[in-house]
């Protein structure tokens, strides 16, 4: 998606409302600090012509240092303020834009995240967000008040001599078509940097996920001469940035210092010729240093748009893809009895082949249901097609008759349980595992879910028992426990529908016999999908159907 540049900051005001008051108030406080800082140069050549005619005004040197001093206690005063000010405003702003970048990410399809790298969106939640609220404290905010120091520099030079501020005034364009040119270089460089910074995580991302395969195949050279490489291509870009930001710096001393020195010179023969005061140079002067804070300033916001313009660009695209459903207006799917029916139903996913096609299946309100089918034949996808994880292609799927594309997501997945071929866990206690689903479970109700789930035996010997933390995704249980915990987090939510995928694959045979036994209470009443391979749990089942592959 392409967006113009001029809309960007416009459209992102859509999700994100700047504290336009704060900001306001900070414009306002940085231009009175301006009006400050231009007062100092005028009291320097006033102390100057005292030193050297002391009659010459009717101040006294003692006023006029008060005087300085006051002022200087004032200015920085307000740059305290405002930079806390300033400060406080950016943070919110970024927390604001992550907060609502990280609703869009809960609210995107599962399918969106299947083809997306996680290193990117990371990449989008921590730097983009924060180069857009930087860019609005730091360079929008400190435009006008630059703008005023310049303009206000340049006039009290003009009033103090047409001639050294004329030769001040005609060497800006060329200094800022510089700052351009420079501006144009950073801008790939800081794109690849991005690329090259969301590369390096996504690998370091997938890299904690594989280490126990890598360890196990002792692939650890191999990654790390990729970590390396990935490494030294984001090294790379940052010392190219590194060199043109440190190049920039004193290219704009020696550019200022050349100038002054221009106009020291020039200020130098007029009071040679008795054309200007020396107090008057000394004032020119000091107009022409503080002419350099704002021209350092102005020549980084060339810099900051372009890397803003990049970040705004990624965080467009990323807010502007479609959501899950809108469902606000949609009726809310009442309590089922669980009578489910898939009519003609075709789907595929994308760029994929088709996994279903013109696919039937009536499921009674209560029967327990075991479907079977080779690997790959689309029997988990059936199970996401109930979830509404993704919509069908074609023809439709009801329960209890209501059609599921009319419903609520949440009411839909509220009422049916589904413990998925991949155990998810948290990375917290057993309890609280158990408990993930069902937020105000007493402890008792999840001590008898993991009864039902044949968890509570080994979960009372585990050192802490139901308060034990359990690691990343489990890691300090075995497979089949880490199953069992699954299994009692869904049991718990005690859901009208139950799509057990593989739910007890890695239960030894004594669990999964004691499961069973205990599961012809816990399955009543409930319309079961069991997705199976193994023959010892189709004993549960009323009916088997098997599923082909296309
Ligand atoms: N997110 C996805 N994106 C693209 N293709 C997918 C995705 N998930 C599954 N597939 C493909 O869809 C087909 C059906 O997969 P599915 O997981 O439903 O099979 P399954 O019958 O549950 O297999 P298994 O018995 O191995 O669990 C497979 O060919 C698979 O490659």
């Amino acid at each position: 998606m392409n967006h113009r540049p001029a809309n960007n900051f416009r459209s992102l005001t859509r999700y994100l409302t700047p504290p336009w008051r704060v900001l306001l108030w900070s414009v306002v406080l940085l231009l009175a600090s301006s009006l400050l800082m231009l007062a100092q140069p005028w009291l320097a050549g006033q102390l100057t012509a005292i030193m050297l005619t002391p009659d010459a005004t009717n101040w006294s040197a003692g006023h006029l240092m008060m005087l300085w001093l006051v002022l200087l206690v004032l200015r920085n005063g307000l740059g305290f303020a405002t930079q806390y000010y300033i400060g406080s405003a950016g943070e919110n702003m970024t927390a604001q834009l992550r907060s609502r970048l990280f609703q869009h990410l809960q609210a995107l399809p599962l399918s969106y995240h299947q083809q997306r790298r996680r290193g990117d969106l990371l990449a989008i939640l921590s730097n983009d967000a924060e180069y857009i609220s930087g860019f609005v404290t730091d360079t929008l905010v400190q435009l006008l008040p630059m703008l005023l120091t310049l303009g206000g520099a340049c006039l009290m030079m003009l009033v103090l001599d047409p001639l050294v501020a004329s030769l001040a005034i005609i060497l800006l364009p060329p200094y800022f078509l510089l700052m351009k040119i420079v501006g144009r270089r950073l801008r790939p460089i800081s794109r690849a940097w991005i690329d090259a910074y969301s590369n390096l995580f996504t690998y370091i991302d997938e890299h904690l996920a594989m280490l126990p395969a890598i360890k196990s195949f002792t692939r650890e050279p191999t990654e790390l001469d990729r970590f390396q490489s990935e490494n030294a291509q984001l090294l790379r870009l940052s010392k190219k940035q590194l060199l043109i930001e440190s190049l920039l710096g004193p290219a704009v001393s020696l550019m200022t210092g050349l100038g002054l020195l221009l106009l020291l010179w020039l200020g130098y023969s007029q009071v040679n010729a008795g054309e200007l005061e020396a107090a008057q140079l000394v004032s020119l002067l000091l107009y022409a240093v503080l002419l350099t804070t704002p021209l350092r300033g102005l020549a980084d916001v060339y810099g900051q748009v372009q890397r803003t313009r990049g970040a705004a660009e990624r965080i467009l695209d990323f807010l502007g893809e479609q959501p899950e459903p809108d469902d606000s207006g949609a009726q809310d799917l009442p309590a089922v009895r669980g009578e489910i029916r898939f009519t003609d139903v075709g789907f595929q996913y994308p760029g994929g082949k088709p996994v279903l096609r013109g696919f039937n299946l009536h499921v009674e309100a209560g029967e327990t249901l075991a479907l079977i089918g080779a690997n790959g034949a689309g029997k988990s996808t059936v199970a996401h097609l109930m979830m509404r994880m993704a919509d069908p292609d074609s023809g439709a799927i009801s329960i209890d008759g209501v059609d599921l594309s009319t419903v609520s997501l949440k009411s839909l997945r509220t009422q049916i349980g589904l413990v998925a071929q991949h155990t998810l866990l948290l990375n917290a206690t057993v309890a609280d595992n158990i408990g993930y689903g069902s937020p105000v479970a007493s402890q008792q109700a999840i001590e008898a879910a993991a009864i039902k789930a044949n968890a509570h035996n080994f979960i009372t010997a585990l050192p802490q028992g139901y308060d034990t933390v359990i690691g990343d995704q489990g890691v300090r249980l075995s497979g089949g426990q880490r199953q069992r915990l699954a299994l009692a987090r869904t049991l718990l939510t005690d859901p009208p529908i139950l799509i057990l995928d593989e739910a007890t694959s890695m239960y030894d045979p004594e669990g999964e016999s004691e499961f069973i036994r205990e599961c012809t209470e816990v399955l009543q009443g409930k319309t079961v999908i069991l997705i199976t391979h193994r023959e010892s749990t189709l004993v549960l089942a009323d009916r088997v159907v098997r599923l082909e592959k296309l």
